[in-house]
């Protein structure tokens, strides 16, 4: 079979990934399906990808320093290869320097001749300058130094700055460059998580529990998904533990009547499911038809039978023509700013006036649901952002409209929980502080 450089594979997708705003996940799995790389080769290319779009801001900073063209002013090939280049000098310490100059000049001379001695003069001076280069002032510009350093847009260092304070904002923007955990839960339809745990390690498999969910096993080792039997076997599902507590939050019964009203893909969907003992009926519901199939299919295989998934545009007042229900999850569309981690192109993507749109949508669907709650019902809602518009701010709004809602204090319902709880009882997780994604949940008690 005839074979690829990973290094021109990775190429080939940041460039798509940057022109056409593809998600590197799903081009790296069809790249890695096509058979063409082998072995070590695979684990470079999901290194060189994942890597370059986590450091690119670092990598564009230090570009700046030692060419005489400003990043943004490069073509977009030589500015490709050059971040590909310096992640190799500067972060990967299995490439030597001298492959890592070497390989990209090779790969310059193919893709882009006449650019080929600018790239190998770039990556020999920063190799050579490593230790003068030099970072925007901490004290005096502190989001610019931990853009540059950490690799985030400044606006949102900025946005961190303000929230957390310098120094904490620096704890989680290095978090934030570094990979995620890789997080399961069990399936507890179908085995136990101490049996789970067992099985695991029997595949020589490299795990623990989590420390907060009771389901959740963090695996330790560097192996892909696919290679978890237990995966396709329906024993497990991939989620955070923070995802993994906003179900806990709104403790469905069973023969409850549940309605997850933005459900796809259907990772809390399918823990409520457990949470009942797949006993009652859930009602999984998300705007984008297309989502909802895969709904059913992780249903299909956890063998999860109590789902029904409906379309539904959660802030039409018709949409579910008079239904009430006794528990609804609001798991609403948001920022994604607290699992940075996870799709590290989508930072570069985002701007800060798109997050002032987004309560106006998260408190229409609040609004909207808030007359399918039964009297005495629960609602929580739920957000993977960190930012206080998106969260506190947004059940703020809607409590002063709403005086027959109250909230809940999870330090009260959740004592073992009460170290990830804020002082207004507000569930809220920080990849620098508890290892878990950035995840926010409200739970409201309808009078
Ligand atoms: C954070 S995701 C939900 C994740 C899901 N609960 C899980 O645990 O797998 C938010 C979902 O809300 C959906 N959504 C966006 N706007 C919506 C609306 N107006 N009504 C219902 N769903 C909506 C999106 O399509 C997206 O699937």
């Amino acid at each position: 079979m005839s074979s690829k450089n990973p290094r021109r594979a990775a190429f080939d997708l940041l460039l798509r990934i940057e022109k056409e705003r593809s998600f590197a996940d799903i081009l790296i799995d069809v790249e890695l399906s096509k058979g063409m790389l082998q072995g070590a080769d695979r684990g470079l290319l999901t290194e060189l990808v994942y890597g370059v779009l986590r450091r690119r801001g670092n990598l564009d900073y230090i570009i700046s320093q030692f060419s005489k063209q400003r990043p943004e002013k490069l073509e977009l090939y030589v500015l490709i290869l050059l971040r590909l280049g310096l992640y190799q000098e500067f972060y990967l310490d299995r490439v030597p320097v001298s492959a890592a100059v070497n390989e990209t000049v090779n790969l310059a001379k193919e893709l882009a001749p006449r650019a080929s001695g600018f790239v190998n003069a770039v990556l020999r001076s920063a190799d050579r300058g490593r230790d003068q280069i030099t970072y925007p002032d901490r004290e005096s510009r502190p989001a610019e130094y931990l853009a540059a350093r950490w690799s985030h847009p400044a606006w949102l260092t900025a946005l961190w700055c303000e929230q957390l304070g310098v120094d904490e904002a620096e704890a989680l923007a290095r978090a934030m460059a570094e990979p995620p955990p890789l997080t399961i839960r069990a399936n507890t339809l179908k085995i136990t998580r101490d049996a789970l745990l067992e099985r695991l390690t029997a595949d020589g498999i490299s795990c623990e529990a989590t420390t907060y969910s009771p389901d959740g096993i963090r695996i330790t080792h560097a192996g892909g998904l696919a290679k978890l039997a237990a995966f396709r076997e329906g024993l497990c599902t991939v989620q955070d533990e923070s995802s993994q507590l906003a179900p806990l939050f709104l403790t469905p019964q069973p023969e409850e009547h549940v309605l997850d009203a933005c459900a796809a893909p259907g990772g809390k969907t399918t823990q409520i499911a457990q949470l009942i003992g797949d006993r009652g009926k859930i009602t999984a519901c998300d705007v984008n038809g297309k989502k909802l199939r895969m709904i059913r299919e992780t249903c299909e295989r956890l063998g999860v039978t109590s789902v029904r998934t409906q379309v539904l545009d959660a802030t039409d007042p018709d949409a579910l023509k008079g239904a009430t229900f006794p528990k609804i999850l609001v798991d609403a569309p948001c920022s994604g700013l607290g699992v940075l981690r996870r799709n590290p192109e989508g930072k570069w993507w985002k701007a800060a006036v798109d997050l002032d749109l987004l309560p106006r949508t998260q408190l229409a669907i609040l609004e909207n649901l808030s007359g399918s709650l039964e009297p005495g019902g629960t609602l929580v809602y739920a957000t993977c952002s960190t930012t206080v518009k998106e969260n506190e701010a947004v059940v703020d709004a809607f409590l002063a409209d709403h005086p027959e809602f109250q909230v809940e204090d999870l330090r009260e319902l959740f004592p073992a929980y009460a170290p990830l709880c804020t002082e207004r009882g507000f569930f809220r997780s920080w990849p620098h502080r508890d290892g878990m994604d950035g995840f926010f949940a409200a739970r409201l008690r309808k009078a």
